[in-house]
């Protein structure tokens, strides 16, 4: 046995992208003769299942007597897109070092096979606990879409989009803590990417991940950025809390149809018996629009997640209040005097997104005619443009101009567009939302004339969806 190559892999196979500065943790690469000689390492025990990549078993380290899982991978052929994976999911696995995201603890390379050690995930996968469940309670679902959140603001901060969020893919480390808590781990970065840009370089165009978790504007195939994986919590979310996915279609084009065209569905009985706070979260997740929806800092810091019961869940009462006074200017003024048509763009226009102010979240999502249509960040009745908080193009718009396309930017814009049209009526507008954005064109319009904005990118791609894993597209 040897030690391989100190950055990492089998060279011959995988080509590390990432700089050792970016680890965070020590992950031993380890080359081996013979695939027997792990057997004197770790006993193995039973299947905990298998992937299309191998299976993977539980196994115990002979001499600490502790509990792992290994992944037991054939040697895919060198330049394959299983190689591509693979090596993608080594390389992201080896970055993270987070609570609620899966540990990797060392890698075994024999001629033929790679072996993936991770901590022992004993409570399977969470669809299985769902199914067993039928659905989870509103307390156990804060906790697990907190850990969710907090997962995704931690990768998100290292550039890293996973894209293929779903039930399948979050491990439950333990069946149930002492609390009663289910502890959860995200798992599979086979189709994760790492963005290396700012701006319109991190705006991605490959269609990839499973249908029912799959972001709109992923589907459209008009480029998207990290806020897919919001959509993807927003549908876990929905999913722990009814037991079924919010939308569902045999294709994508029917999917994406149906998406466009419906409001978040909550019919079924069970929605009476949840609370209006979760209720507002899903709607402010499963914004068509990814320019409208919640970040994950701004999940976290939601008084729903946060069980502080002291800040109101809507800041309704104010909006209500201003859209009242607002009503009220209309009503004592002629047309002429009004740069806008109706107390809603008025009120748009002075309502500036501010990223993760506390307490505050979705206020329209009952009142919005339109789900893609309306800025679902904490809104204040203010022109200050404070951007702040944890996600990566928040983030990134500190570091240059280019970085400002942000969702609230596109918001600050979409609302700017409307007030050019005085004439527009509301459902004009509506008509407007839903063309721009099927045709990409109501987040480039704003920008391309901006001089420090790009167009985003709306080229689509031609290539048909395959399958490049089960239950996961790949263009
Ligand atoms: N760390 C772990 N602890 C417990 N069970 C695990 C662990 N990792 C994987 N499993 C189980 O093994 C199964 C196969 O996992 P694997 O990562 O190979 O594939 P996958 O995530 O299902 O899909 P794929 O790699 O094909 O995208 C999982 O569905 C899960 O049930």
């Amino acid at each position: 046995m040897r030690e391989a190559d100190v950055t990492g892999l089998d060279m011959d196979m995988v080509s590390l992208r990432t700089t050792r500065d970016t680890l965070e943790k020590d992950v031993p690469s380890i080359r081996l003769e013979k695939d027997s000689e792990l057997r004197e390492i770790y006993q193995f025990g039973r299947k905990l299942g298998q992937g299309s990549f191998g299976v993977v078993y539980e196994a115990t380290h002979i001499e600490t007597q502790t509990k792992w899982a290994i992944k037991e991978v054939c040697r895919p052929a060198a330049g394959s897109s299983k190689v591509k994976m693979l090596e993608q999911e080594i390389n992201i696995l080896k970055q993270v070092n987070h609570a609620c995201v899966i540990q990797l603890k060392e890698v075994y390379n024999t001629a033929n096979m790679i072996y993936l050690v991770t901590e022992l995930c004993t409570g399977g996968e969470l669809n299985q606990l769902l199914r067993q469940k039928k659905y989870f309670t509103e307390d156990e679902t804060r906790h697990i879409i907190r850990s969710l959140a907090e997962a995704v603001v931690y990768l998100h901060k290292k550039d890293i989009v996973h894209r293929d969020l779903k039930l399948e893919n979050i491990l439950v480390k333990n069946s149930e803590d002492d609390d009663g808590r289910i502890n959860i781990k995200v798992t599979d970065f086979g189709l994760s990417e790492q963005m290396s840009g700012v701006g319109i370089d991190n705006i991605m165009t490959e269609t990839c991940g499973t249908l029912i978790y799959m972001a709109p504007e992923m589907m459209s195939g008009r480029g998207y950025s990290q806020w897919c994986d919001v959509w993807s919590i927003g549908v876990v979310m929905y999913m722990l809390l009814c037991g079924e996915p919010p939308f569902v279609s045999k294709t994508k084009a029917y999917l994406l149809e149906e998406i466009m065209s419906k409001e978040v569905p909550f019919n079924q009985p069970i929605w009476s018996k949840v609370s209006d706070g979760a209720k507002t979260i899903l709607t402010c997740l499963l914004k068509v629009d990814p320019a409208h929806r919640m970040s994950p800092s701004q999940l976290l810091e939601n008084p729903w997640i946060t069980g502080d019961t002291n800040v109101p869940a809507t800041p309704s009462n104010v909006l209500k209040m201003m859209r009242e006074h607002l009503k009220e200017v209309e009503r004592t003024q002629t047309p002429e005097d009004l740069s806008f048509t109706s107390s809603e763009d008025t009120l748009g226009q002075h309502l500036v997104p501010q990223a993760d102010a506390p307490g505050t979240e979705c206020n329209h999502a009952k009142t919005s005619p339109v789900r893609s249509s309306r800025p679902c960040t904490a809104l204040v009745p203010t022109k200050t443009t404070k951007q702040s908080g944890g996600s990566l193009q928040q983030d990134k718009q500190k570091n240059g101009p280019e970085a400002s396309v942000t969702p609230s930017t596109i918001v600050t814009q979409a609302h700017a567009s409307v007030k050019a049209s005085p004439q527009s009526s509301a459902k004009q507008r509506r008509r407007q939302d839903k063309k721009d954005f099927s045709s990409g064109q109501n987040l480039s319009c704003d920008l391309s004339k901006s001089q420090n904005h790009r167009p985003f990118t709306s080229s689509k791609s031609k290539k048909p969806l395959r399958c490049s894993k089960a239950n996961s597209y790949s263009e």
